[in-house]
This record gives C-alpha cells, structure tokens and sequence, in this order.
C-alpha cells in the first residue's frame, strides 16, 4: 500500500518557492502541483484518461456534492470513488465546509456542525466533522480535507475568531475519526484577513500535526494584493517538511506567485470553468473564441501549442462549434485549457529545478495579459 510523505527536493534561493514529490498510495505528486477540479466525481468534459494523459496527478472531488448525490450508499457499493470513476491515481477529496456555506440556504452553524437544506431539494441535513470524514472514508480519497469554516469576505474580527474556533475544535475531531486504509487528512487554516488571527489559526492547526496543510479562507472575493499579503505572512508560519495547498487558486498569473510564496498545491475551477464558456488561456493571456475576429481565422488558438486542439483545428472551427452550440467545444478548450495550465506548472517546476524561478516568473507575467 505504501504510505504518504513529502520530499522537499529543492528551495529556490530568491523566493519561497519549492520543489517537491508527495509519495501516496495510488501514486506521486510533484510538486508544485495543479489539481483539476472534478466536483462531481468527473472533470467535466473529460474522460479520465484524457485527463491523465494531459499530466494531471491528481484529481479534487467534493463531500458535500457526494453526499447529496449520488449519496454514500451507491459510492460504497461501488466500493469508492477511484472505482466508481475509474481514476487510479490520487484524489483529494475537499471536506464539504466551503459548499455548505457557499451553495446550501438556510444554515445553522453550532459548535456540533452545520445544519443545511441540499441546494437540490431543499431536504434538510446536518454535517458535523465526524459526517464529513465518514463521507470521505466512503469515497476513499487520498487526501481528505478537515470539516473547516471558511470565512467569508469581508469578514468581521468577531466571526472570523468564532470560525477559527470552531475550524480548530472540528480540526481535532477530524483526527479523533476513523479514515480509509492510506488515507491522511489536511489541516486548513482559516483567519481571514487578520494577521493575529492567522497566526492564532496556524499555531492551533499545526499543533495537531497534521501530515499537510491548507491555507483555507482566500480568494473568496477579497483582492489579490491582500490575498498575497496574507500568504507572505502565513506561509512561514507552516512547517516547510509538509505540503501547503491553497484552496480554490487560482489563474496562472496567481499559480506563479502562489508558488513565490512557497504554495506546493493548488485547486481551481477557472481553466475548466471557462472552457465550457468559450474562452481558452494562452501564454499571451485569454482568447474569446466567439468573438467574430476570429471567423476565419484558420490558426490554431496559441501557435506553438503541442496539445490535441492545437495540432488539430483552428480558431474559426472553435468559434463555429461554440456558435453552432456543439458540444465538442467545451471538450476541445477544456483539453487546451488544462494543457495550458498542467504546462505552467511543468515550466514552474523546471524554472525551479534550474535555478531561474524568478526570471521565468517575471518573463511570464510580462507577457501574460489578464
Ligand atoms: C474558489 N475559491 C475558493 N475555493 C475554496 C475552497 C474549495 C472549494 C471547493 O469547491 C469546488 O470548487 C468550486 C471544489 O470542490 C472539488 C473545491 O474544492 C475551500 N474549501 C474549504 N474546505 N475551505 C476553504 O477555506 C476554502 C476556500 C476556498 N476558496
Ligand atoms: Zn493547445
């Protein structure tokens, strides 16, 4: 079965940026690392080994989404997540407590748990930590997230005191609950955009040593220059030996200073998010492909791009699929988009490895148009 552990390979001189492997059951890591988001047990669009052979090494999934559907009686018979999806490699599975705030109406937060009516059908349920970690022992994740509260933005002092609290004692009680065989789980800490709060929230959960760490409660609206100024400030309050994820991020342009600022993992929606709209990434910055510029234009959508949408079909072909509302689209930019995205990461970690990490960076977001 093997176990999980993180090797530091290598830090980079001018910055905080690292590189690293996390060794796990189903298979390694390296870091840093972008995991495509498949919230409902899929990354849309995509078949999983699509999504393997364009690199990624590991998956997200959510317990909240599961839960409600298809529920944790078909995910155990179908013996898990990994199964049930056909995805050997790793998973981490998120813990439920961001949706539960962000999608479900009616909540009631006690110290127990958070009372919820399903954004599906209004029924109502409760999930406390031991409900999120017995969801995620169901799935069978790799990684599984603690059950935290994630503070919205802006955020009184006040709340975000009471949510790191709450994010702390529900932290202990994930823990205390049993996992799946070779499952570890993350600790996440919260504080929202108070440094002494940070602080407090990062001595609390790196007291419970956990075997990772999450920088909970950012890009949650609040802008980017004070979500680099929080990670400035808590990166280094989290053992360098241990993965740090930060959740929810994010653009390339923030993949670059995320990594700067000593981040080894990242979850985001964006790339896949947006390809279903019509909008693909480059090295350039964004391209709309409905826009009527591109009508005939018969060029691939970045030009010296090695994936299958690039080497097979042009800007005017996309344009009429998204036109003509055919589903191959979303398909070909979603391909495109996570290529793009796994390729920045690759560049990240090679710039790493070779020692110009910050050249590289500041040559990125030179070129890179937001
Ligand atoms: C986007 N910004 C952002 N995402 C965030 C997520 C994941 C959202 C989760 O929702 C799904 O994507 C929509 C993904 O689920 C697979 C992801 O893990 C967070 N999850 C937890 N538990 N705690 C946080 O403080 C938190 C903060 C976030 N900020
Ligand atoms: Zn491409």
């Amino acid at each position: 079965m093997g176990f999980f552990h993180f090797d530091l390979l290598k830090k980079s001189s001018k910055s905080k940026a690292r590189l690293g492997v996390i060794n796990t059951p189903r298979g390694k890591i390296h870091t840093p690392a972008f995991m495509p988001v498949g919230t409902q047990a899929t990354v849309k669009t995509m078949t999983p080994d699509e999504v393997a052979r364009l690199g990624a090494e590991i998956i997200l999934s959510n317990t909240y989404h599961l839960y409600l559907r298809p529920g944790m009686g078909i995910i155990r018979q179908a013996e898990g997540l990994h199964k049930f999806m056909n995805w050997q490699r790793p998973i981490l599975t998120d813990s439920g407590g961001f949706q539960v705030f962000s999608l479900s109406s009616l909540r009631q937060i006690t110290d127990e748990g958070v009372h919820f009516r399903s954004h599906l059908d209004g029924s109502k349920h409760f999930i406390g930590p031991e409900q999120s970690m017995e969801i995620q022992a169901a799935l069978g994740s790799d990684i599984a997230m603690a059950f935290d509260e994630c503070s919205p933005f802006p955020c009184s002092y006040e709340d975000a005191l009471a949510g790191l609290e709450r994010t702390t004692s529900w932290a202990e009680r994930c823990l205390k609950a049993p996992h799946a065989p070779g499952q570890v789980v993350f600790g996440i800490v919260q504080g929202s955009v108070y440094p002494e709060l940070r602080a407090r929230s990062a001595r609390e959960i790196t007291g419970l040593d956990f075997p990772g760490y999450a920088i909970g409660g950012l890009s949650v609206g609040e802008p980017k220059s004070i979500m680099y100024e929080l990670l400035e400030y808590t990166t280094p309050l989290l053992p360098e030996n241990k993965p740090r994820y930060l959740m929810g991020v994010g653009s390339a342009d923030c993949l670059w200073e995320g990594v700067a600022h000593g981040i080894d993992m990242f979850d985001c929606v964006l790339p896949t998010r947006v390809a279903r709209n019509g909008t693909a990434f480059t090295w350039q910055g964004k391209v709309v492909v409905r826009n009527a510029k591109y009508a005939e234009d018969f060029s691939p959508l970045e030009p010296d791009c090695d994936c299958y949408t690039c080497k097979h079909y042009s800007r005017a072909y996309l344009r009429h699929l998204f036109n003509a509302g055919e589903i191959l689209g979303p398909r070909l930019l979603t391909i495109h988009n996570l290529h793009f995205t796994l390729s920045v990461m690759e560049r990240i970690r090679r710039s790493i490895k070779d020692g110009c990490f910050e050249e590289e960076k500041n040559a990125f977001l030179d070129q890179y148009s937001i």
